[in-house]
């Protein structure tokens, strides 16, 4: 056994992780480990189990065997909203911010802990809310925005909203499926700089198909292939291994 050699540093860590579907097994026997402060890259042919992963630890999918390690505490065992307040931030493909709604209100929202607050402390609250608002909209580019309906925005300045939405709670994971799909050349580039600068406080893990986008943000990259790892390293090693190349990256 090697649990007295697993180093402790680890945000995450699945090991041994199945979910069966009718006995199709879409993730089948997984262990990887995302260190603090890392930007992990999932790649993989389309039916890879990529979404899967994330479902399986936003707690959208139950596990069927394997374990899910957060900071020591077992997901697996706990409900979506449980990991949500555990520390796990997830966003989907397609953006889902409040279209009738301006930034800032999209963002005051989605501060943890609701609205309410009776009494003296409503006033330090507004400050705090404001304050973080602003800073979180600085991060995602959309300080000059904050008055403007999230329906006026491009569609990736809503993809930055919704992270935003994501970052004001303060996850110390933020899981993103295909964050720049239908982004501009200059908004992937600024996406790759908001992932870069976000990670001083947490470790985000994305699932993403374009390899430019890939090679700008990742520190290491697993490869998936029918639920399990055909390889994992660094961008420079899966590209050049000919597993990838003949099961993905060739194609
Ligand atoms: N709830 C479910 N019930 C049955 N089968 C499922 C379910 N969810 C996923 N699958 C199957 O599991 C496999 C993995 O799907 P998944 O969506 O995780 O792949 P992916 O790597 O994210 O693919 P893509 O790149 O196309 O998004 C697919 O064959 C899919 O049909």
């Amino acid at each position: 056994m090697l649990v007295g050699h697993q180093p402790k540093e680890f945000l995450l860590a699945v090991s041994g992780l199945t979910v069966s579907f009718d006995g199709f097994k879409a993730v089948n026997d997984l262990s990887f480990y995302v260190e603090e402060n890392e930007i992990r890259v999932i790649i993989g042919p389309n039916g890879a189990g990529k979404t899967t992963v994330l479902d399986l630890i936003c707690g959208k999918t139950k596990a069927t065997e394997g374990s899910i390690q957060f900071r020591g505490t077992e997901l697996t065992k706990l409900k979506e909203n449980e990991i949500v307040k555990a520390g796990v931030g997830r966003k989907f493909q397609t953006p889902s911010v409040f279209e009738d709604l301006t930034v800032f209100e999209n963002l005051e929202i989605s501060f943890p802990r609701g609205r309410t607050v009776f009494g003296s402390l409503t006033f330090q609250r507004d400050q705090l809310v404001r304050s973080r608002v602003g800073e979180v909209a600085e991060m995602i580019f959309l300080k000059d925005k904050l008055n403007t309906y999230a329906s006026e925005l491009s569609h990736g300045q809503k993809q930055w909203l919704e992270i935003g939405m994501l970052l004001i709670q303060d996850p110390d994971l933020l899981m993103l499926d295909e964050p720049v799909a239908g982004m501009s050349v200059s908004e992937r580039t600024k996406t790759a700089e908001l992932l870069n600068r976000i990670i001083k406080n947490r470790s985000v893990l994305v699932i993403e198909h374009d390899m430019k986008f890939v090679e700008d943000i990742a520190h290491k990259v697993t490869v998936l292939h029918q639920g399990q790892i055909l390889s994992e390293g660094t961008m420079e090693k899966v590209k050049n291994d000919p597993k990838v190349v003949e099961v993905y990256l060739g194609h």
